[in-house]
């Protein structure tokens, strides 16, 4: 029965709820963010659905997404089968944790991550030793200025910037192709297509697991699941072999040896760190793949936009050494661009989800205890919000009276205590990947291929369908190749 005074939605039926609607319009609109979004010109900004047992929430302006951000009553996670299957039943990890348990761990990682480069300058040295092997890559690929390769984009980065990461955290740097690697990350973007932020069939009709496993998602959700966690498993195995307490050789280790501190607090335990990088391996590289999967393809689409970078990029730099995060200040165009790229990316996508601790109003309406609360990002992509033009790639939103100026209501990252946490990592990798590449290289649509589509594809973070494009070497002002790198 639909508590009193919750927040209006579609039509509740026995068993199903209110997916029969939002499943009619998400066929309409193509993915479950547009069709909440649409659903809320009907409805309002806050919209009560109830999939499967669960009720959730879904908030969709952004006066009620801030207000909803920074309500304490709010910054709960939810702990469903869908959640705690990821960490072997139990509550573990940074992403799906909350209160007490979640602050300390949270904190613990920040910390320490730091003493490894995270956000700090020596991050810019880690990223640019991988923008070095990407450019190799792309020039060993063009065998003479004029041909110029036909490249697979949307899945170009993954190993590389999964590398700017797992330096910190488990002092490994993987072949770009290495394969065991490389089809981890592709069965993770499978996954991330079969279900989406608020569960999987089987999570909204749990006893679909037992009777339909293959069609309610539960195979590929624990198959890729176990895949991963051997993968952790291995390299967790590797450190505790060559691990030497007095001498840490980056995350992993500084957290086996606050294992072995009598006074350690309870949340800490070698099943939370291996859910602590499960979480960031996922967390990391979906995202800032994605997001560069986007910007190239509205570079492509907008050769305007490459030319200012690559105008900036000379004027500031030239084209003798590859740009490091100190340029940063002055490359504003290039900054602006990956602002809006990240408004693309984030504009297609909904925050973590959080759940309500306690029965709390939002605007009026009740969310009782332990709803899913989700906070849809298309504000990012929508007119009401200011965006001028929206849908189009436009980096100069940003520049204001030659300063990179944000909107209040810029929040790719999300808001409050449970921000992104690898936020400035994100922006320092798409960056220093986009100004080092389009230095030394320009981008167009591919002879004989469509020009890439902006359609995202639906799942968990939205994806830029399969594209590739054409990349051709930049000359030197005497028209010859550059030198190598
Ligand atoms: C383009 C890149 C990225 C985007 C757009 C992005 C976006 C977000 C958003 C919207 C949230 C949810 C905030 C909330 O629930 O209120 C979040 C949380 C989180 N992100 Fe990111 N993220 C990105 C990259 C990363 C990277 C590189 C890492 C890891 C190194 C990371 C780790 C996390 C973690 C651990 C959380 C949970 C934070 C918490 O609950 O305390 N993210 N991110």
């Amino acid at each position: 029965k639909k508590p009193p005074n919750f927040p209006p939605g579609p039509t509740w039926w026995p068993i199903l709820g209110s997916c029969l609607e939002l499943q009619k319009v998400r066929k309409q609109t193509g993915t479950l963010q547009e069709a909440t979004a649409m659903l809320s010109k009907k409805y309002g900004p806050v919209i009560g659905l109830k999939v499967g047992k669960d009720l959730s929430v879904v908030v969709c302006s952004h006066k009620h997404i801030k207000k909803f951000l920074t309500e304490d009553n709010f910054n709960g996670r939810p702990h469903g089968i869908f959640y705690r299957y990821r960490t072997w039943g139990y509550r573990r990890g940074l992403l799906l944790t909350d209160r007490e348990f979640w602050h300390e761990q949270r904190k613990f990682v920040l910390r320490h991550l730091k003493e490894f480069g995270f956000g700090q300058r020596n991050m810019s040295a880690l990223i640019e030793e991988e923008v070095l092997t990407i450019v190799d890559t792309l020039e060993k690929k063009i065998k003479s200025q004029k041909s110029g390769a036909i490249v697979r984009m949307d899945d170009f980065f993954g190993i590389h910037v999964i590398n700017t990461l797992w330096t910190m955290m488990a002092g490994t740097r993987y072949n770009p192709n290495d394969v065991k690697l490389k089809s981890l990350q592709k069965l993770l973007t499978i996954l991330f297509t079969k279900i989406d932020i608020i569960g999987a069939m089987f999570s909204h009709f749990p006893f679909l697991r037992f009777v339909a496993p293959e069609y309610s998602g539960y195979n590929i959700y624990m198959d890729t699941h176990r895949r991963i966690w051997d993968f952790l498993d291995s390299e967790m195995e590797k450190h505790k072999q060559t691990f030497s307490p007095d001498n840490p050789r980056d995350f992993m280790d500084i957290y086996l040896k606050a294992l072995m501190s009598p006074t350690k607090k309870d949340s800490f335990s070698e099943k939370q760190l291996m859910a602590i990088c499960l979480d960031l391996f996922i967390a990391g590289s979906e995202t800032t793949n994605k997001t560069l999967g986007f910007a190239f393809i509205h570079l492509v689409l907008n050769p305007q936009v490459q030319t200012k970078c690559q105008e900036e990029i000379d004027r500031v730099i030239g084209r003798d050494r590859l740009p490091t995060l100190n340029d940063r200040s002055q490359l504003q165009y290039v900054e602006a661009t990956v602002l809006e790229a990240l408004r693309h990316f984030g504009g297609r996508a909904f925050a973590v989800p959080h759940r309500a601790l306690e029965d709390t109003y939002l605007d009026g309406y009740l969310i009782p205890k332990d709803t899913t609360i989700l906070a849809n990002l298309r504000i990012l992509l929508s007119e009401e919000s200011g965006f001028e033009e929206p849908e189009a790639f436009k980096p100069e939103r940003f520049i204001k009276d030659g300063r990179i100026e944000l909107p209040d209501n810029y929040i790719p990252f999300g808001y409050g205590k449970h921000r992104c946490l690898g936020e400035t990592l994100a922006k320092a990798n798409i960056f220093l990947i986009i100004a080092g590449l389009l230095q030394r290289f320009n981008f167009s649509v591919a002879p004989g291929h469509p020009p890439p589509s902006t359609e995202s594809v639906d799942g968990v973070t939205p994806g830029p369908q399969p594209f590739s494009v054409l990349v051709t070497a930049r000359l030197d002002n005497n028209n010859n190749k550059l030198p190598a790198v």
